[in-house]
């Protein structure tokens, strides 16, 4: 049974001020997260429960060897199966590809896209609602790089990274910039991948994305400002993960490159 059935809805410190009967999904990609699975659904059905707001989180594991499988079994049966919905894969086939997938049992108005491993914080997903609607936008994306030139900018902390080494920090800083730069300006952080979009227009852009690993969620930005889909920011703090290791391996760093690459040369 789920919890929070029972529970009477709550609005948190005056976020929405009038009711919201949209649905949120999110789509969780999950790869050896059975750490940080049961904490970061409790704290995403928490935090849309205490604004008042339907939700569901769609699971794509692909076949961890950790068992996180069974952990998110679990939770589908103590929240329910409608709210813990879980769409498996046979094998690890990337991260790009287990949006895709998800995106196919997604059942809202609006998808939200994240990280299972606490890098993406639900406590910033009421900034993202509340942007979206002030100014009606297709998509919200997280930044940790703001620029005050991005046209819709939730006013908050200034965003940032922890706990990555140099080295990544400045990969990612100067892709980014460069990115920014060049392929879609008014956009500060392409390569992030904590967003929210209007399922329509995820579905749009999707169709019309080829990347299947990291890079995808840059191709995306690109595509979308391409096709003058409207971009908002909310600064955000990136905090690498406690429990288990990043995906992002050479292997998928070459693979990147190879992504940016096509992208500066035929977008
Ligand atoms: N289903 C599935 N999930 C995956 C796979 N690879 C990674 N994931 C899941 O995708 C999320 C991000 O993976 P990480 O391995 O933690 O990524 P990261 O190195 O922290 O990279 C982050 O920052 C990059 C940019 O700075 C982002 O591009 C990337 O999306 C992510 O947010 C986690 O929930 C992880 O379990 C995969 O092949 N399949
Ligand atoms: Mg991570």
């Amino acid at each position: 049974m789920n919890p929070f059935e029972s529970a009477p809805a709550r609005t948190m410190q005056g976020q929405f001020t009038s009711a919201d009967t949209h649905k949120y999904s999110v789509i969780l990609p999950t790869y050896n997260e059975r750490k940080n699975l049961p904490v970061i659904v409790w704290l995403l059905a928490k935090t849309f429960q205490e604004n008042g707001l339907e939700w569901e989180i769609i699971v794509v594991d692909d076949a961890s060897p950790d068992g996180t499988l069974e952990i998110a079994k679990q939770l589908a049966t103590v929240y329910g199966e409608d709210k813990i919905v879980l769409k498996p894969r046979a094998g690890k086939l990337g991260l790009g590809t287990a949006y895709i997938h998800g995106l196919n049992f997604v059942t809202g108005d609006f998808v939200i896209i994240m990280d299972a491993d606490f890098s993406h914080h639900p406590k910033f997903i009421p900034q993202f609602i509340q942007l979206q609607k002030s100014h009606n936008l297709d998509i919200v994306t997280g930044t940790r790089y703001r620029l005050t030139s991005t046209p819709y900018l939730a006013e908050a902390t200034p965003g940032g990274v922890h706990g990555w080494d140099l080295k990544r920090k400045l990969v990612s800083r100067g892709a980014n910039f460069l990115a920014s730069t060049v392929l879609s300006p008014g956009v500060s952080d392409l390569t992030g991948s904590f967003r929210l979009y209007r399922r329509p227009v995820l579905q749009h852009i999707i169709s019309v994305t080829v990347s299947k690993g990291y890079v995808f969620q840059m191709e995306m930005m690109v595509r979308a400002r391409a096709l003058g889909y409207t971009v908002g920011e909310v600064p955000i703090t990136f905090v690498d993960r406690i429990f288990g290791e990043s995906k992002l391996g050479a292997d998928e760093i070459v693979s990147y490159g190879k992504g940016v690459w096509t992208l500066f040369t035929t977008v």
